[in-house]
C-alpha cells in the first residue's frame, strides 16, 4: 500500500497498538529546564532510571539571562529550575549543554546544529515547538511533563495516531529576500486558522518548499503548532544531507545513512492524505500580525481589519478581533505601515539562526536604530553567536544601536529578564503574539527578521520589498 512519509516513520517506530493508541519508540529525547523537574522527581519517587541516557540531551534555554552570565540569576523559579536540571542530569547521567557550554542554546536550534536531529527519526521534547525538527524529515512531537517522565523511563511514548495533512506551496516567490519563510508560514496560518491543522501531522510539499534552505524549512515547521497541528514534516533531500554532514552527533557511517534516507524517506506518489491545502507562493507579500493569535495577520500593504469584516459573519471571530484590537490598541482601517513600535526582538526558535541574522544585518548595515526604538538580537545558540561574530554581524548590529545578547529564548516569552513593559509594542520574529506573551500588557507583532530589522530603523513597519536586499 502506498504510504505518506509520516506513515512510514510512524509504522517503523510502532511497538504495539492498543485501543486506538500506539506505543512509539523514541529515537531522541530533548530536555529543557522548564518541563523536566517534575518528570525527574517522578523517576526518583518510583526508583526508576533513565532508560537511554545516550539518546537523551538537555539544555537550558527558557530561563537563562541573555546579558552578563557571570551574574547570579535573581528570579527564584528560574534559578531553581536551572539548578534542578544540572543536578538531575548529573544524577541520571544525561548529557547537558549548560549555561557555560559552547553548545548551549534554544533546544530546537541546537538539535539540528549538533546533528542530534536526523531524518526518519522520532524526536520528542517537553516543548510545543519540537515541530521545528520536522524540517529534517524527523517525526517530532511536543509532549507534556508526564510524558517526559514516561519517555525518560521507557524511551517510548503512548500516542493516538494523527491524521495526515498535505500543504502544497507552489510557484516562486517574487522577492525571496523580502518574502521570507516566515511570511509563507504566517500566510498559511492566516488562511487555515489556528485550528486548521488540529489532530494532524502536516507535510509541507511543493516547489517552494524544495527551494528553501534548511534554516528556512525550520521556520516553516516551527510554526506548525500555531496552526494547531501535532507536528510538521518536510521530506529530506540533498540539502538536508549536506546540512547534517559532519555535525557533532551525525552518524559515523554517514554515507550509508544517506543511502537509506534517500531510499526510504519520501511520500509515495500515489499515497493519499486525509486533508490537503494548496497555496501559491507568487502572491505572498511580507506579513505582519495585528492581533493576539498568529492567524490575526495581514499584508504589510494592508490595514488593520474591521472586526465584522474579519469575523465574516462568525460572532465568535468578530468578538475575538474586537478584544484583540482593544488589547493591541489599534484602530480598524489604520495602515499597517503607520503602526509605530517601541521594541524590536530578533530571536527565538523561529528566527534566530545564522541566515536570519545575516538577512536582518543587510537591512541594518550602515543605518541607525530609530531614537524611539530599543532593539535587540538574541542568537539562537552559542554556535550561531560565534558564527555570526566571525562574519562581523555583531558589529553591524551594535554599530546600528542594537543590543547583542547571549543565546536563549529571551523575549519570545516572559520567563527571563527580557520582557516588554505594559503597553510597549514590539516587532518580534518569534511565533506567538498571545496577550502578555512577551510581558504583562506587552503587544507583539509577529514578523520576519528583515521586517523586524526595518521596523527598528524606521520606527514603524515598511514594505521591505522596497529595500535592496540582494
Ligand atoms: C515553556 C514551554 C512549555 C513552552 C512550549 O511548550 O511551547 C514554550 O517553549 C513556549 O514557546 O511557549
Ligand atoms: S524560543 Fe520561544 S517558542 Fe521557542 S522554545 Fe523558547 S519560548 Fe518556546
Amino acid at each position: 500500500m502506498p504510504k505518506t512519509l509520516f506513515e512510514k516513520i510512524w509504522d517503523s517506530h510502532m511497538v504495539v497498538e492498543e485501543d486506538g493508541r500506539s506505543l512509539l519508540y523514541v529515537d531522541r529525547h530533548l530536555v529543557h529546564e522548564v518541563t523536566s523537574p517534575q518528570a525527574f522527581d517522578g523517576l526518583r519517587m518510583n526508583k526508576r532510571t533513565v532508560r537511554r541516557t545516550d539518546l537523551t540531551f538537555a539544555t537550558m534555554d527558557h530561563n537563562v539571562p541573555t546579558s552578563d552570565r557571570s551574574l547570579p540569576i535573581l528570579d527564584q523559579t528560574s534559578s531553581m529550575q536551572i539548578k534542578a536540571l544540572e543536578k538531575n542530569c548529573k544524577e541520571f547521567g544525561i548529557t547537558l549543554f549548560d549555561i557555560n557550554s559552547p553548545n548551549q542554546g534554544i533546544v530546537h536550534v541546537i538539535g539540528p546544529e549538533l546533528g542530534i536531529t536526523l531524518p526518519g527519526t522520532t524526536i520528542v521534547c517537553g516543548d510545543s515547538h519540537t515541530s521545528t525538527h520536522g524540517a529534517f524529515g524527523a517525526l517530532a512531537f511536543g509532549i507534556g511533563t508526564s510524558d517526559v517522565e514516561h519517555v525518560l523511563a521507557t524511551q517510548c511514548i503512548m500516542m493516538e495516531k494523527p491524521k495526515t495533512f498535505e500543504i502544497k506551496i507552489q510557484g516562486k516567490r517574487k522577492n525571496p529576500h523580502a518574502v521570507t519563510a516566515k511570511d509563507i508560514i504566517l500566510s498559511i496560518i492566516r488562511k487555515i486558522g489556528t485550528a486548521g491543522g488540529t489532530g494532524t501531522v502536516i507535510e509541507y510539499r511543493g516547489e517552494t518548499i524544495s527551494e528553501l534552505t534548511m534554516e528556512q524549512r525550520m521556520t516553516i515547521c516551527n510554526m506548525s503548532i500555531e496552526a494547531g497541528a501535532r507536528a510538521g514534516l518536510i521530506a529530506p533531500d540533498e540539502k538536508t544531507y549536506q546540512y547534517l554532514k559532519g555535525r557533532k552527533y551525525s552518524p559515523e557511517n554517514y554515507d550509508e545513512s544517506v543511502d537509506y534516507w534517500r531510499e526510504n524517506l519520501k511520500t509515495d506518489s500515489s499515497a493519499k492524505f486525509d486533508k490537503s491545502f494548496i497555496l501559491s507562493a507568487e502572491n505572498i507579500v511580507p506579513q505582519v500580525s495585528w492581533g493576539t493569535n498568529p492567524a490575526m495577520t495581514t499584508d504589510v500593504t494592508g490595514t488593520v481589519p474591521f472586526p465584522d469584516e474579519y469575523g465574516r459573519g462568525n460572532p465568535e471571530e468578530q468578538k475575538g478581533a474586537e478584544k484583540a484590537l482593544q488589547y493591541m490598541n489599534l484602530k480598524p482601517g489604520m495602515a499597517i505601515t503607520d503602526i509605530a513600535i517601541d521594541r524590536v526582538f530578533i530571536g527565538s526558535c523561529t528566527n534566530s539562526r545564522l541566515e536570519d541574522l545575516t538577512e536582518a544585518a543587510k537591512v541594518v548595515q550602515g543605518k541607525q536604530v530609530s531614537a524611539k526604538v530599543r532593539a535587540m538580537v538574541v542568537p539562537g545558540s552559542q554556535l550561531v553567536k560565534k558564527n555570526a561574530e566571525q562574519l562581523g554581524l555583531d558589529k553591524i548590529f551594535k554599530d546600528a544601536g542594537f543590543e547583542w545578547r547571549e543565546s536563549g529564548c529571551s523575549m519570545c516569552l516572559g520567563m527571563n529578564p527580557d520582557i516588554l513593559a505594559a503597553g510597549e509594542r514590539c516587532a518580534s520574529t518569534s511565533n506567538r503574539n498571545f496577550e502578555g506573551r512577551q510581558g504583562t500588557g506587552g503587544r507583539t507583532h509577529l514578523v520576519s527578521p528583515v521586517m523586524a530589522a526595518a521596523a527598528a530603523i524606521h520606527g514603524h513597519f515598511i514594505d521591505v520589498r522596497e529595500l535592496d536586499l540582494n
